[in-house]
């Protein structure tokens, strides 16, 4: 696809910094180049020149990159200007840049646009690279990188070419069930195959949960009733005051979130008000917030106060793990010794680096259960459910070639969409490539 129109952008973060690289993309590249550093550098070789100004006066000095398209980013001539990374420089260099005819300010996600555009990147791989500048833990960088690679669009592609072939060979049955040199009762074989892919698309959804612990976060939320040292337990997980503890039951009103790295892993922990009858209305829906949170998270923290005399029954938080903590472990034991996994004390930390430790357990293990490849965004498990339903429909509806061959056709185009490839040429290839129609 060709733009009549170059763009240009600060690539780089936040100014001012040591360097700032000044990107541009388009037909107009080359002439950018030659009028503001006097030379075409060779392609990909770093030089460096004096920037001029119309006036031929000097921007800065700095490093000039030629990539010429299709080899580019973008898959358009793309220049790069390394400067130093002052304010005024870099708003020079904007300036000078967009006042060349045809040259104007990118907008959010045009170079990655282009690039989609050009076939340089699939769909999941610009979401990808979205997802890598975002990373901030291990996990998430890990996981971005492997998509940005193609990996995902590389299965969605080779599921979506099972599918071109299952309904080339049905539709082919439909045209020319009457000729020799077609193999007859292919559908058996597609319907048998479909069957399989559901399996696999199936499992494949359902590793979106992973992906979401991934990105969003494994949750994590402390219940237990007032005074059990719930706000004290989030401080010391956070290392700093962040909730305010008080020896008053009922502190707590309202949901109070930390997130911390644990081994790599984007863990979120919740702070909550103590669960109990007796509370004013501002506390009781403080306790109502309790429990919807507790109920969708990944693992609730049910504390105990060791010392205290009040046990809570742990009812009404679904069916997410619970893990019983025993809190405050450096006074004397109230004598009601209950079986807890795990038993800490905020004021001394003994026992939190085991917690951390099982949480960061908990966590990895339903990340690793998963297979390597996960769907990344709502929108792509979103395409595959509706891909799952066509497919359903295909295996139920065999006997109807021209039904099945039309779920089949549905099924393509959503699996199409997930990596941005709709195209009904590739169905005449595998036809015309399997079966000699022009005898
Ligand atoms: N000795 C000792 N006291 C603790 C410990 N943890 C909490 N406390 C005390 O217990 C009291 C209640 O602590 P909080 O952290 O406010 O308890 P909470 O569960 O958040 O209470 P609410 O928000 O009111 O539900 C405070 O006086 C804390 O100082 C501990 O490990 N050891
Ligand atoms: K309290
Ligand atoms: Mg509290």
């Amino acid at each position: 696809m060709i733009f009549s129109d170059s763009i240009v952008a600060l690539s780089s973060g936040r100014l001012p910094a040591g360097v700032a690289v000044v990107r541009v993309s388009g037909p107009e590249t080359r002439f950018v180049i030659e009028t503001i550093a006097g030379i075409l550098p060779e392609p990909r070789v770093a030089v460096f020149r004096r920037l001029r100004d119309a006036d031929g006066g000097t921007i800065d000095h700095g490093i000039v990159l030629f990539f010429p398209g299709p080899n580019s980013f973008t898959g358009e001539d793309v220049a790069e200007f390394q400067v130093h990374g002052g304010k005024a420089s870099v708003s020079a260099l904007l300036d000078r840049l967009t006042a060349f005819e045809g040259v104007r300010h990118a907008e959010a996600g045009e170079f990655t646009r282009r690039a989609f555009l050009n076939g340089k990147l699939d769909l999941p791989q610009t979401e990808a690279l979205a997802d890598l500048i975002n990373a901030e833990t291990e996990a998430q960088r890990r996981f971005a990188a492997g998509n940005a690679d193609g990996a995902q669009g590389r299965l969605y592609q080779s599921w979506r070419k099972r599918l071109i072939h299952a309904r080339a060979m049905i539709e082919a049955e439909i045209d020319f069930a009457d000729e020799d040199d077609v193999p007859g009762s292919v559908a058996d074989a597609v319907t048998a195959d479909m069957g399989i892919l559901i399996g696999e698309i199936e499992s494949h959804v359902e590793g979106f949960r992973a992906a979401e612990i991934i990105r969003d976060g494994f949750e994590v939320v402390i219940l237990g009733p007032p005074n059990a040292g719930k706000s004290s337990l989030l401080n010391a997980l956070a290392r700093r005051d962040v909730a305010i503890v008080t020896d008053e039951p009922g502190t707590t009103r309202d949901l109070l979130e930390v997130s911390l790295d644990l081994n790599g892993l984007y863990v979120r922990i919740v702070d909550t008000a103590g669960l109990r009858e007796a509370a004013g209305a501002v506390e009781a829906i403080g306790i109502e917030r309790a429990k919807t949170r507790a109920r969708d998270a990944h693992l609730v923290l049910l504390l105990h106060d060791m010392a205290g005399a009040d046990q809570i029954d742990p009812a009404g938080v679904g069916s997410v793990p619970i893990l019983h903590i025993g809190t405050k472990a450096d006074l004397e034991p109230s004598g009601r010794d209950k079986p807890y996994e795990l038993v800490l004390s905020a004021r001394t930390g003994a026992g939190l680096t085991e917690l951390t430790d099982e949480i960061a357990r908990r966590a990895k293990a339903q990340v690793e259960s998963a297979g390597d490849i996960l769907p990344s965004r709502l929108r792509h498990v979103e395409l595959l459910r509706d891909t799952l339903g066509f497919l359903r429909q295909a295996v139920e509806r065999y006997e109807e070639r021209d039904v099945q061959a039309e779920m089949l056709r549905l099924a393509t185009d959503r699996l199409g969409r997930i990596v941005g490839a709709v195209d009904v040429e590739d169905l005449l290839d595998v036809i015309f490539g399997q079966f000699c129609i022009g005898k």
